[in-house]
Order: structure tokens, then sequence, then C-alpha cells
């Protein structure tokens, strides 16, 4: 494929083709790239451009629902928005090109599952109100979920203007997570001037994902980047009970900037996938404190010796932090061990259960 067409390169298309991605496409002559702009539980939207997308049939084992065992294809391996995909005849998805890598989530339930929320993004907006809403714990569990996405996360802080909010507060209580080069932004998103600061994360042929609680304003956002009050091709926004607009499905928008936008709705729950390392994921200061400690096997309660306790005492540490941290370490190490015994189920391989307990032991100790 050369030269790329410039509609595609509108919609995120990078110009150095993955070989991997060639071969899937010789192995399909007749087909053409397209990228996934929205998801739903029938089918997807795919597009060639900038402009409407159009609905397209899926694999047949992509549509076959989570529990399904014969030719089940897992949730994670399905396309997501933000994939690129192969379609031919403009009607049907014929294969999904390999990621450089996607935001997930644990799904919630009975069963170890993952749920893809965007797949090939550069950066992801951590939206957060300075209202009610504000709450370090749950912007430190996106920072963790959006580690080994290979996406730059990005805290934007929105309702500024608003007279309750308190921006240097809000700073201080996010200083550790600065120090760790996650930067942090305060807007108010409905200022086009304010939300330029976004900017260097939108260049052409990026893919941001917006992320936060709903009524953060990610949609505000949107709007302001899209220079209209309108969604224009923007998510499709269905009323509630209440008569209020929220986002129901997630989209992809290409700006005015050239960058590609996913809108994604409020997530109530954060479950890790247990694939998650603590040290990448905005606790590498806690966990080099705790290399520190006289015992490898410190818990950090009344052990003497211990540097984390220290770096609390000496208000080096947050003490709300450090328990979040460990509530999310034991999250992490719960969802490892389904992971590991999905895997040997899946495998039948014995082996592998015992190698993946190792590390696990070797990670979080024995369990
Ligand atoms: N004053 C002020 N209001 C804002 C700001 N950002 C969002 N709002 C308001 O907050 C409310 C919720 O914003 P939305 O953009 O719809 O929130 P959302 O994150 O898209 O919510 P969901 O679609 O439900 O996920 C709206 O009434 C916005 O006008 C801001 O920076 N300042
Ligand atoms: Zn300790």
């Amino acid at each position: 494929m050369s030269p790329v067409p410039a509609e595609l390169q509108a919609i995120g298309w990078r110009a150095a083709v993955d070989p991997r991605w060639q071969a899937a496409m010789d192995a399909h002559p007749a087909a053409v790239p397209a990228r996934v702009v929205e998801q739903h539980r029938s089918g997807y939207v795919v597009a060639t451009g900038p402009g409407d997308g159009v609905a397209v049939e899926s694999l047949p084992e992509w549509q076959r629902p989570a529990g399904y065992r014969k030719g089940a294809v897992a949730p994670e391996e399905r396309p997501a928005v933000g994939d690129w995909v192969l379609v031919e005849g403009g009607r049907r998805i014929v294969a999904l090109l390999p990621r450089r890598g996607a935001i997930k989530r644990g799904a919630a339930g009975e069963h170890y599952r993952q749920q893809l929320i965007a797949a090939n993004v550069d950066a992801v907006f951590v939206v957060c109100g300075l209202d009610g809403d504000f709450n370090p714990r749950r912007i430190e569990r996106y920072l963790l979920l959006v580690q080994g996405s290979g996406a730059q996360p990005v805290v934007v802080l929105t309702k500024a203007d608003r007279p309750d909010a308190d921006a240097d507060a809000a700073r201080a209580a996010l200083a550790d997570m600065a120090a760790q080069e996650v930067p942090v932004l305060v807007v108010n998103a409905k200022d086009a001037a304010a939300v330029a600061a976004l900017a260097p994360w939108l260049r052409p042929g990026d893919t941001a994902v917006l992320v936060g609680s709903s009524g953060a304003g990610k949609s505000t956002l949107t709007n302001t980047l899209l220079g209209s009050e309108r969604m224009k091709t923007a998510a499709v926004r269905e009323h509630d009970a209440r008569g209020r607009h929220t986002t129901t499905h997630r989209a992809l928008i290409p700006l005015p900037s050239g960058a590609c936008l996913i809108d994604t709705p409020g997530m109530r729950e954060l479950k890790p996938t247990g694939e998650e390392e603590l040290a990448d994921g905005g606790f590498a200061d806690i966990e080099a404190l705790a290399a520190q400690c006289r015992f490898r096997d410190c818990a950090h309660g009344r052990e003497p010796g211990c540097a984390v306790r220290a770096a609390i005492g000496r208000g080096d540490l947050d003490e709300g932090r450090f328990l979040n941290y460990l509530k999310l370490r034991d999250e992490v190490a719960a969802a490892s061990d389904r992971l590991a015994s999905r895997l040997a189920d899946k495998q039948g391989v014995k082996v592998l259960t015992r190698a993946l307990h190792k590390r696990l032991d070797d990670k979080y100790g024995k369990h």
C-alpha cells in the first residue's frame, strides 16, 4: 500500500506499515483497511476516512457471547474502537490487524474477562472535575490501568472556572503523580483557549482517548476541541431516564487538528486485568521505598526498619495514596491469579501455570 491515502492518515493511519499488517493485507488482496469508529452490541461501524462510517458485519466467531466455549474468541481479541481491520466488499470485516497497544480493564462478573476500552492509542486524557467528583484515588486507578497500553497518560482537571474549584489543593494531591512525569492540566472545558493545553497530545495522526466518570466533562472537551456545540460525527447521544444526554458507546472522532479522539462512556468500575505493573503504573516511588525495607517480605505494617512507614512518618509519602497502592496491589495480584488459571484452562498446560504462579510469588510473595 503506497502511497498512504490522506483519508486514512486523517483517521490515524501511520505512514510506516507494520510488516505484520502487510502480510495480512497480502493474504486478503480484495480487502481494504478501515478503522473501527463505533462499537455496538450488534456490530461495528468502520471508516476509511474522516467522513461517515459504515456499519459492517464481523466474523461470526466475534459475535459469539462470552462464555461460549467452542471456537470462541476472547473479547480482547475482538476489534474495539481504534482498531484497524480489513474490510471486504465494504460490508464484512475479514481480519483484525495487530494492535500497537490497547487500554483494557477487567470485566465485572464471575468469570475472568478483559474488556477493551480503546486500541492503538497514543494518549489517554484522564478527565476529572474539580468539583465533588475530584478523587485522586480514582485517578491513580486509571493511571494503573493505562500502564502497559503504550499510551501517554495526561490528567485533565475540568471545571476550573467553578467557584468551588480548588486547583492548588488538587495539584498538591496529585504531586507524586506529576513527579512521575504524568502531566496534570487544569482547564475550563468550555474555553477553547484553556483546552489548547491538550494540543501537544493531539498532533496530526495522534489518537487520544478520553476516560473519566460520567459528568466529568469528556463530551464538553470534545465539543470544544471540535470547535462546535454540536457533536457532529460524534457519539450518538441518547436520553437517559432523567432526560440527560449521556454517551452510550465509544466513538472515534476526527478533530480539526488532524488528531482523532475517542470518547468513552463514564465507567463506574475499574478493575485491573492482572497484567499491570505497579512500578510503571504511577507507583514507582512506593516500590522503590519498599525495596529499602529491612525485610524483603515487609508488609509495611509494624515491621522494624520499614522504609515505607518511615516515609509516611516524615510526610514524604501520602498515606491515602499508600493505602490505595496496597489495595490496587492486592487487586492486581488476584486478577493475575485468575488470568493465570484461565490461561492454564485454555491450554491445559500445567507447566505454564507453575511458571506463572512462580512469577506471581516472586512479585507479590506467597499467596
Ligand atoms: N463550568 C464548567 N462546567 C463544565 C466543565 N466541564 C463540563 N462541565 C459541565 O458538566 C456537565 C457534564 O459534562 P459532560 O461533558 O456531559 O460530561 P461527560 O464526561 O461527557 O459525561 P458522560 O457523557 O455521562 O460520560 C455538563 O453540564 C457540562 O456543561 C467545565 O470545565 N466548567
Ligand atoms: Zn516496609
